[in-house]
């Protein structure tokens, strides 16, 4: 299948993504409740509107209220229950008030997944301290607080035996590194190794924790690059295309639903090849890797 980036782009309104074809049953998390990060756009909307077509009750957090007001608002209109709960994942405090307002709504959850995140694309060698410390703060910090609640709150509600609590860690592929983003890739790797470590240390509390990396995907996140990089993200893997939301989104249900049980402390990559051949300079080609001719 090819997928042109306009193509990818036109897949990512939540028209499209609530009529997007999906290999899952509609009943599939009918009575779970599930929290998703970053759902006011992108990787994060694709996503909280899966679940939310699959019949689980959905909350969705990020630091801007009008964006997820509006995939609220969308979902609702459609029969889903959703909610919006303004929430910075840099601020424990901000957490601690979401995990309070999910157990007052529905007093349970059963999955989250961690997708809000950011950065910015910059030679490393240029960071200055403190936008150093503003991606590890985003995406390390953010995400382990979101992780930790999670966890602190299935050991005060455990759910009914058999069931498993699971959390998705939306990072990115850091095999190969990726010039102009290695503060992302530092923190993303911090993830995937407490991922690994809390798989283990959470599985007696029937609690799974995996991670999806996706590779160039077709988002609005995608704004903050130049439009030299922008114009090579699709060539950056075997398919020369980029992923849509849509594919990112199925994989996280794959690993949060019961097709997931078995599986903990891992790795999805879902990249279209990305990690085994192509370029992705995300910050602009530097000239000594500039190709002859
Ligand atoms: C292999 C295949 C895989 C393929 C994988 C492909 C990966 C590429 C595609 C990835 C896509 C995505 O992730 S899409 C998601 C992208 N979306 C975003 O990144 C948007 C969210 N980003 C952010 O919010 C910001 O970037 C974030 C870094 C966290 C900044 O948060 P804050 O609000 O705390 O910070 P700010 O006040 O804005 O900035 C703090 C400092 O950061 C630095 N800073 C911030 N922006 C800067 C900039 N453009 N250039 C230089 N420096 C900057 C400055 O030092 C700032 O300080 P001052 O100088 O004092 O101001
Ligand atoms: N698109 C791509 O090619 C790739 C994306 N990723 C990762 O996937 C995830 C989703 O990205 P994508 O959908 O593409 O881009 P978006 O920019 O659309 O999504 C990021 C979301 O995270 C939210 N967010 C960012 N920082 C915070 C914070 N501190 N607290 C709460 N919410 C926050 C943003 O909302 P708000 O600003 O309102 O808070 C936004 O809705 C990110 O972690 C991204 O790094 C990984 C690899 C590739």
């Amino acid at each position: 299948m090819s997928t042109t980036p306009e193509q990818a782009e036109q897949q990512n309104t939540p028209e499209a993504l609530w009529a997007a074809e999906t290999v899952y049953r509609p009943d599939l998390f009918a009575g779970k409740v599930a929290l998703v990060s970053g759902g006011g756009s992108g990787i994060g909307r694709a996503t909280a509107l899966l679940f939310a077509r699959l019949g689980a009750k959905v909350a969705i957090c990020g630091r801007t209220a009008e964006k997820l007001d509006a995939v609220v608002e969308f979902a609702r209109a459609r029969g889903a229950e959703m909610i919006a709960v303004p929430t910075n994942v840099r601020e424990p405090e901000q957490v601690e008030a979401l995990f309070a307002r999910i157990d007052d709504t529905w007093g349970r959850l059963d999955c989250v997944v961690n997708n809000a995140g950011g950065q910015y694309p910059q030679q490393a060698i240029d960071y200055a301290p403190k936008g150093w410390a503003a991606v590890i703060n985003n995406n390390l910090n953010g995400s382990w607080y979101m992780m930790q609640r999670a966890a602190q709150y299935w050991r005060e509600h455990p759910l009914p035996t058999g069931v498993s609590a699971s959390i998705v860690n939306v990072v990115v592929v850091t095999e190969r590194g990726m010039p102009g983003v290695a503060h992302t890739v530092a923190a993303r790797a911090g993830i995937i190794g407490a991922s690994r470590t809390v798989a283990v240390e959470w599985a007696p509390l029937g609690i799974r924790v995996n991670c999806v990396a996706p590779g160039l995907t077709a988002t609005e996140g995608l704004s903050v690059y130049p439009p030299e990089a922008v114009r090579e993200f699709p060539l950056a893997n075997p398919m020369k295309r980029p992923g849509t939301a849509m594919e990112i989104a199925e994989g996280c249900i794959y690993l949060s639903a019961s097709s997931g049980r078995f599986i903990t402390g891992e790795v999805l990559t879902i990249d279209g090849g990305g990690k085994l051949w192509g370029e992705l300079w995300t910050a602009g080609r530097p000239e000594y890797y500039k190709l002859p001719g």
